[in-house]
């Protein structure tokens, strides 16, 4: 769906290239995320895709098309661009903001006002209370969301986030993350997260791009990423509590077998790894009760241990 073939950026001035020849596939219905230290070139790629930035050298293809080659302001209407701190416009309600684009792109007015409402409605927000507020009245959390509304308007299949929660305070972002994360893939959106937060990135990524002086270092799934960091700076950038970071990403479905647990303290069969680990050192218990979609289940301490016991160490 989105395709970076060689892609390389200098700025005027600039001692060496913010982007150097970078090559990723996003595939459609994949949410991938650019991570790395501050300055490492995750925006200026992001930028690249919707020609915010234009590469020096390499292509930037749009399901097959050549981004060089299409108007800008056509390319935009496809793709949505959320940004930290949004960029509502200020004095306009939340309804005119919502309908920026289906306005610029003429659609008659009801259809508009639906889709206004029908956005609102998508990111958790009642339509009759938020439609007619101006930003000032919104907390940073609802206006994130009505910018994830506006940046989805016009059902653009890619949508570019840049450091979309990040002036969000951490309660909020972490909720957020996980409804904002799954409204993205039940829409099948294809889209490209900026972030600094490793655990938004592991939250909401299908795969993590890690950068590091306009290069990538590693492209992995979350869990390929925290397990097996490809190099010493990966393994430093992940962190000591990598292996809390990964079982934070994983699922008790995913280590749960088909044995009742009968007495043992119970735990959702879609809570994460982390959350089971803190049940069972808060209780005590070595095992814990599952209710699977098939019946009762049961998840072991052993098994964690297990999960843990892979998390490699970087290759030196
Ligand atoms: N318009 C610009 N003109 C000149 N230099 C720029 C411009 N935009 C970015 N840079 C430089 O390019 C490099 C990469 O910047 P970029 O914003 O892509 O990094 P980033 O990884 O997104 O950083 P951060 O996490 O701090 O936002 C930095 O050294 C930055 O100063």
């Amino acid at each position: 769906m989105i395709r970076l073939e060689g892609v390389s950026k200098r700025f005027p001035g600039a001692a060496r290239p913010a982007v150097e020849a970078v090559d990723l596939v996003i595939a459609e219905g994949e949410t991938c995320a650019l991570i790395g230290p501050s300055g490492c070139g995750k925006s200026t790629t992001l930028r690249m895709v919707n020609r915010l930035v234009e590469p020096d050298t390499g292509t930037v293809r749009l399901a097959g098309e050549d981004v060089a080659g299409v108007d800008p302001i056509r390319l935009r209407r496809r793709i949505g661009y959320v940004l930290q701190g949004v960029g509502l416009f200020p004095h306009r309600t939340v309804a005119r903001n919502i309908a920026t684009v289906p306005e610029l792109l003429g659609w008659p007015k009801a259809r508009i006002a639906a889709r206004v409402d029908a956005m609102l409605d998508l990111v958790g927000l009642d339509p009759a209370e938020y439609r007619g507020r101006r930003p000032d009245a919104l907390s940073g959390g609802q206006r994130q969301r009505v910018g994830v509304a506006r940046a989805l308007a016009a059902d653009p299949p890619v949508l570019l986030m840049d450091e979309p929660f990040g002036a969000v305070d951490p309660v909020a972002r972490g909720r957020l993350q996980v409804e904002i994360g799954a409204i993205l893939k039940r829409l099948r959106k294809t889209v490209i997260l900026v972030t600094h937060d490793l655990d938004e990135a592991v939250r909401m990524g299908d795969r993590i791009v890690l950068m590091r002086a306009g290069r990538i270092v590693q492209a992995d799934t979350p869990d390929g990423l925290l397990a097996r960091p490809a190099d010493a700076f990966v393994a430093e950038f992940t962190g000591p509590d990598r292996a809390l970071r990964r079982l934070a990403g994983l699922t008790v479905g995913a280590l749960a077998v088909p044995e009742p647990a009968q007495g043992a303290p119970e735990i959702a069969w879609d809570a994460s790894l982390r959350d089971a680990l803190a049940l069972l050192l808060a209780t005590g218990s070595e095992r814990l009760a599952v209710a699977g979609p098939a019946g009762p289940m049961s998840l072991s301490l052993a098994a964690i241990r297990q999960v843990s016991a892979t998390d490699g160490t970087a290759p030196a």
